[in-house]
Order: C-alpha cells, then sequence, then structure tokens
C-alpha cells in the first residue's frame, strides 16, 4: 500500500512557537499566507489535525475559496479534503465546527477510546482504531487505502513532533511570522524528541518565499545530509 506523501504545514513565531499560552488562538499568518494556506488545503485529499487543535483553535477547515472549492469539483473530487483528527483519550465535543461543515470526517483513535468516541460523535464522523496502542504507520495505511495520496498535517506541535520524528513527513511547509512570543509554556512547533539523523543533520531547502510579511520555507526531512 502506498502512503500518502504528508505535507506539514505550521506558521510559527520567530522564537519557533505555533500560538501563545493564552485562550484565544494567535494568528501569525498575515491575510495573504492564510489564502496561500487555502491552496494547499484545496489541493490536499486529506488535511489531519490533533485533537487538541480542534478543541482550542475550533476551525472548520474547509477550503475557503469558492473558486477552489469549484476548481475540485471540476476535476470530480468533493469540495473539501476529508477531515481527519487524531485523538487517544477520545474527549471530542460534537458542537465542534469541524463536524458541522463540509468534508468527509475520519476520527482515528485507540481501542479503548473507540466506543466512546463513536457514541458522542454518532453518524457525524467515522471512527477508526488503530488497535489497542495509537500507530501512525496505520493511520497512513488506511488512508493511503482510501485514496488519500496527499495528506496536509495542520498541526498541532504533539502531531508535527511525532511525524517528524518517525520520518513520516515529506515536506514542511514553515511560515515564519515576524513575532515573537517569548512564553515558555506556549506550544513549540517541534518539541524535544530523537529526529532522524540528530542534530547535525540538514533538511534539504526546497525553497523560500515571501507571503506578505511572513517567509515561507519548504524543507524536505528526508533528505538529510550531515556535514559534520
Ligand atoms: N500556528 C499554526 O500553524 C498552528 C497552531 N496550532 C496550535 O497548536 C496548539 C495545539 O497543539 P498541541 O497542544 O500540541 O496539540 P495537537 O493539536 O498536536 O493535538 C494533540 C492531541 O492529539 C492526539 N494525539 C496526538 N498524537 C497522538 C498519539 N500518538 N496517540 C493518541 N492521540 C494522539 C491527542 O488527543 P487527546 O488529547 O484527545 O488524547 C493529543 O492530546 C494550539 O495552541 C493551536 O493553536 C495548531 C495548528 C497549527
Ligand atoms: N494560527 C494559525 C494557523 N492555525 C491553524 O489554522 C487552522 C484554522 O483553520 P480554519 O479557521 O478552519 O481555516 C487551525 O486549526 C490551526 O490548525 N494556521 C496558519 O497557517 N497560520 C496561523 O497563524
Amino acid at each position: 500500500m502506498k502512503l500518502p506523501y504528508v505535507v506539514l504545514s505550521a506558521a510559527v513565531s520567530i522564537d519557533g512557537y505555533l500560538d501563545d499560552a493564552g485562550v484565544k488562538r494567535l494568528l501569525l499568518s498575515c491575510p495573504e499566507d492564510f489564502d496561500r494556506v487555502d491552496a494547499v488545503r484545496a489541493d490536499a485529499d486529506a488535511v489531519l489535525v490533533g485533537a487538541n487543535t480542534i478543541r482550542r483553535d475550533n476551525p472548520r477547515l474547509i477550503v475557503h475559496s469558492e473558486q477552489r472549492r469549484a476548481q475540485r469539483s471540476a476535476r470530480g473530487l468533493p469540495a473539501h479534503p476529508m477531515k481527519v483528527v487524531v485523538t487517544g483519550s477520545g474527549d471530542l465535543d460534537p458542537e465542534l465546527a469541524v463536524w458541522g461543515c463540509g468534508g468527509e470526517k475520519l476520527v482515528f483513535t485507540v481501542d479503548s477510546a473507540a466506543e466512546k468516541v463513536r457514541d458522542r460523535l454518532g453518524s457525524l464522523a467515522e471512527v477508526v482504531s488503530t488497535g489497542p496502542v495509537f500507530d501512525w504507520h496505520t493511520v497512513l495505511a488506511r488512508l493511503g487505502e482510501r485514496g488519500v495520496e496527499r495528506l496536509m498535517v495542520e498541526g498541532g506541535g504533539t502531531v508535527h513532533t511525532q511525524l517528524v520524528a518517525l520520518n513520516l513527513a515529506d515536506e514542511l511547509h514553515i511560515a515564519v511570522a515576524p513575532l515573537v512570543v517569548g512564553q515558555a509554556d506556549a506550544p513549540r512547533f517541534l518539541r524535544p524528541a530523537n529526529y532522524p539523523g540528530g542534530p547535525t543533520a540538514r533538511m534539504k531547502l526546497l525553497g523560500c518565499t515571501q507571503v506578505g510579511d511572513v517567509v515561507l520555507l519548504r524543507y524536505s526531512p528526508k533528505d538529510l545530509t550531515c556535514c559534520q
């Protein structure tokens, strides 16, 4: 089974944070960059986030541009990519915006939480267990079986950290925003972990573009060279 091509997308502050520690979601992207992110969504077959991102940000995870939705439909695709949420606790509120708008919804969890999620969400989403323990290879394999060729991962840091550490990300899209968060308890893009190649391994730079006041960096995390 061919695994999806995985694009990890995040906006970060100059000091590497995804958000601040406050309750309200921090906007790091500028309007032009949010539009760029919408285009990446429109190019994906599925968008995946961790449960904490939907609990904290309550996103809809849809393609916002009407023109991009129409282009998807013209290609025979659903207007919105599939929405994928991962949870170990199963604590998912059925009132969250992600369940209430377009797109097929899929929740990956573990055996111990699967019934709870099914009871809570009912027909709002399909629930798939990866087994007694959560397994990212199974998540990607099941998505591949469902025809997902391109998967966009939109956070948060817990999810990004695991996918990079497991060497399952094919591309990183990092939008560096011109602000400094400076709060130790704010979520980071990547947390301490054993990353492939260790600290001396350098990823291949795929591109560097200015988008409004943000700089978009694209890296290939599987393409490493060690220069020391
Ligand atoms: N700037 C940006 O581009 C973005 C910023 N963000 C920010 O990131 C923050 C959220 O990030 P973070 O707190 O790290 O949370 P995540 O969104 O990464 O979600 C983490 C949750 O996902 C589930 N999960 C992840 N991995 C596993 C696993 N291996 N097994 C079982 N369940 C798993 C768990 O859910 P459960 O708890 O239910 O068990 C876990 O608590 C928010 O502040 C948000 O605003 C998010 C996306 C993009
Ligand atoms: N704050 C932040 C991001 N946050 C991400 O954007 C999602 C919002 O989705 P929606 O509102 O449905 O379009 C949210 O879930 C989170 O994953 N993304 C970015 O590119 N830049 C940003 O500054």
